[in-house]
């Protein structure tokens, strides 16, 4: 199985991150992710994190340092998560496809029930600002 190629957001304002509660009725309806999605044929990570933030959320951002990765194995798919850091630049933040959104600092995200594939990533972004 080829794995798919998904973007994801660390988005972060006054020391908060934004995470995002899925609401699609799959295997991941109710877990906590980094807003993002698949990378389309026709466009790079970054083009597309681009993209999907102002489908997401109506917002203007700037994509900046590369976080890392996780590629985890749902079983019915692969997912290869990629994650960057991301400026908000413009646009009130609106939640069109999520359930919810929350800011929460860094020691609330290991509190969140995430979609497996975040997991790893949480770990990144902690050990990234030193909190293991
Ligand atoms: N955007 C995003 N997707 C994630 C994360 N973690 C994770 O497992 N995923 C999965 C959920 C989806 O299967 C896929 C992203 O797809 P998507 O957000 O573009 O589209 P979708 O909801 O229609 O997904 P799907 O039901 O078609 O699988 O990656 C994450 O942190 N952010």
């Amino acid at each position: 199985m080829t794995p798919l190629l998904v973007t994801a957001a660390i988005l972060i304002k006054n020391q908060k991150i934004l995470v995002a509660q899925r609401k699609h009725s799959d295997e991941l309806n109710g877990k906590w992710e980094f807003p993002g999605g698949k990378v389309e044929a026709n466009e790079n990570t970054k083009e597309c994190l681009k993209r999907e933030l102002y489908e997401e959320f109506g917002i203007n951002t700037a994509i900046n340092d590369y976080l890392g990765e996780s590629i985890y194995d749902y079983g019915s798919k692969i997912i290869h998560l990629q994650a960057y850091f991301v400026s908000h630049i413009s646009g009130d933040i609106q939640v069109r496809v999520h359930e919810q959104i929350r800011w929460v600092s860094l020691s609330e995200l290991e509190g969140l029930d995430w979609a497996p594939a975040d997991v790893s990533l949480v770990n990144q972004l902690r050990t990234y600002f030193q909190l293991k």
